[in-house]
């Protein structure tokens, strides 16, 4: 089981005790990852101070970035992230942060904690102090003659959503195949999220077909701004990435894109969005509630799931 005092209780719907921006610049940052570990932090680091010099208010690291996506890499990179001493990311992420006023999603890393590893993601705020932290709650297991993977192999899942208030808006985090899960997106939207960001790391077969269905389904779905956010392909890797990290507006629009290649994607975000979707396609007055009922249940269904994949 995974939380954080920083990431519960989760903001009530209403209530927004920030003053944030309502339009602003995000950036995607889909960087290669290597095997060196060190290598890979000073290119996440060059690569979030170069969109902070493009004016970007909000910064975004993909899954995995501090190693390739392998159980042997998870392993040999994991870091404690209660303290900034003994994380070598933490105390990147949270410089970049407080040198640059800016906010930071800062992609996943192998968090070791309490003796179990978590696929965990750490939200920095412009003070560069830690403000959430959400371990992947839907673990990647898949089963394909020649190609399973099973990251619960490696990992605990977490039993936790995530939505934190920032300065750049009230934002639902997922990790990768998270975004599978309607409910978790729904629940975020519930809560009152402006943005869902998901770093993510599909692979080749399933990137083709679902990464951007699920990244468009999950914003026309809830009225959100969607963001998802990987590394580069890197052939050299034994699990191959899909790449084409993009952000999606509430009606379906995609704001911005790459391919496969190393990039960032700079996009405007402007809230005023959300609102008027909200107001040509009013959703919410149309749901059904007595009948769709399970929907109350969610985070006890969050709960109990993770619980049977963590047993497994
Ligand atoms: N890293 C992941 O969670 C991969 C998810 C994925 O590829 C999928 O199809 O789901």
């Amino acid at each position: 089981m995974e939380s954080t005092a920083a990431s519960k209780p989760s903001p009530a719907k209403s209530e927004c005790l920030l003053p944030r921006i309502s339009q602003f610049k995000i950036a995607l940052c889909q960087l290669l990852v290597t095997t060196d570990k060190d290598i890979n932090l000073d290119r996440a680091r060059n690569m979030l101070e170069e969109a902070a010099n493009k004016g970007a208010k909000l910064l975004v690291l993909p899954e995995m970035w501090v190693c390739p996506y392998s159980h042997e890499h998870f392993t040999k990179c994991a870091e404690e992230l209660d303290k900034e001493e003994s994380s070598q990311a933490f105390h990147m992420l949270s410089k970049v942060a407080s040198s640059r006023k800016i906010t930071i999603v800062g992609g996943s890393i192998p968090e070791r904690k309490n003796g179990r590893m978590y696929n965990t993601c750490c939200v920095f705020g412009p003070d560069g102090k830690l403000k959430a932290k959400h371990s992947k709650m839907h673990l990647f297991d898949y089963y394909e003659p020649g190609a399973s993977f099973k990251e619960s192999d490696s990992f605990t899942a977490g039993d936790t959503p995530t939505v934190v208030d920032t300065d750049v808006g009230r934002i639902g985090i997922g990790i990768c195949h998270d975004i599978r899960f309607p409910e978790l997106a729904m629940l975020y939207r519930e809560k009152g999220a402006d943005l869902i960001v998901y770093p993510g790391a599909f692979n080749m077969s399933t990137g083709k077909m679902l990464w951007e269905l699920e990244t468009k389904a999950r914003a026309i779905d809830n009225q959100v701004f969607v963001a998802v956010c990987s590394p580069c392909r890197d052939s050299a890797g034994s699990y191959t990435i899909w790449g084409h990290s993009m952000i999606v507006a509430p009606s379906g629009e995609t704001k911005g894109r790459t391919e496969h290649e190393e990039n960032i994607v700079i996009a405007d975000v402007d809230y005023a969005e959300n609102r008027l979707q909200r107001e040509l396609f009013p959703k919410l007055n149309q749901h059904m509630e007595d009948l769709f009922k399970f929907l109350d249940t969610e985070q006890l269904k969050f709960a109990n799931y993770a619980k049977s994949c963590s047993a497994s």
